[in-house]
């Protein structure tokens, strides 16, 4: 099985990938393959170039992996499954705390520092890089610059870690998706086989009138159907035009899920459904 994940080594979508892999028990005949980018992942899902692609879609500190959101949206690819990751960022570098001019590391964990960065390297240029790891990689090159990255990183790309923990809050956890090629279809529904199953689904409410999200939600309000997510998206059609990203606890195959579906695509322009899927956590 070839799983596509953001590279190069070192990037906390690497850690998500093994840890999916062992969770599901899958080592044997498995390779990554590492890409440049979140698209250049989905493509070579969409492609077959990997079987599988693990990408991450939201962290507890930044929000939303908005490139992630809008792949989903636009490709035919299904979730079959989520990993909790926690993350650890570390400041790495060659040289030492009092050489450092330039930090880079990808937005993300940027905005996950952002405190850090400000008390303690004011005037530091900042540069943004595809993933943490590939700020490792290039930080290893002159002592001037350090990486916002893991220390799988430190170790892969032979860098000190300056500062450990780094982030602005202690606790921080980026949550990956497994996507596969394909639209999800009816009879892919999760079984559950930890805890719960989730299902994720986007809805396009065209018309602007009061109460339409409120309709919606009311459909799982009613069966007692739990939210684990719900986060607004624009468009792209026009300003305050918005399409919903929903999290729902149980699977598609459950008859009141069914049932909310049903009645949900009834009153919507647009409703597709991403996956019906299992997740794991994994610990620090
Ligand atoms: O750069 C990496 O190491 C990634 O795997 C990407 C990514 C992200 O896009 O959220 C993953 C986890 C961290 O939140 C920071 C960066």
């Amino acid at each position: 099985m070839i799983v596509g994940v953001l590279g190069p080594a070192g990037s906390y979508s690497e850690k998500a990938a093994k840890g999916w892999i062992s969770k599901e028990s899958k080592s044997e005949g498995t390779s990554l393959v590492y890409y440049d980018d979140i698209n250049d992942t989905f493509t070579s899902v969409i492609n077959g170039d990997s079987d599988i692609g693990i990408v991450p879609i939201e962290n507890s500190i930044e929000g939303s992996v908005g490139i992630t959101l809008d792949l989903l949206l636009e490709s035919e690819i299904t979730i079959i499954g989520e990993i909790v990751v926690p993350i650890g960022h570390c400041l790495l570098s060659k040289g030492e705390i009092k050489d450092i001019k330039i930090i880079m590391s990808h937005p993300q964990a940027l905005g996950q520092c952002s405190k850090f960065i400000r008390e303690h390297f004011k005037n530091a240029e900042i540069r943004t890089t595809g993933s943490t790891s590939h700020a490792a990689k290039l930080a290893n090159e002159f002592c001037e610059m350090a990486a916002i990255a893991s220390k799988e990183s430190a170790r892969e790309y032979g860098l000190k870690i300056l500062v450990p923990n780094i982030q602005d809050w202690e606790k921080n956890h980026t949550r990956f998706i497994i996507i596969k090629q394909g639209k999800w279809k009816e009879d892919e529904a999760c079984v559950p086989e930890n805890d719960t199953c989730k299902t994720s689904i986007i809805a396009d409410i065209d018309e602007d009138k009061p109460g339409s999200l409120y309709e919606i939600i009311g459909e799982f309000a009613k069966r007692d159907i739990n939210l684990t997510r719900i986060e607004s998206r624009p468009s792209k059609r026009s300003l305050g035009d918005y399409m919903f990203y929903i999290d729902i606890e149980g699977s598609t195959g459950d008859a009141d899920i069914k049932d909310a579906l049903y009645y949900i695509n009834l009153k919507v322009s647009m409703l597709k459904v991403l996956g019906s899927y299992n997740g794991y956590k994994l610990d620090n």
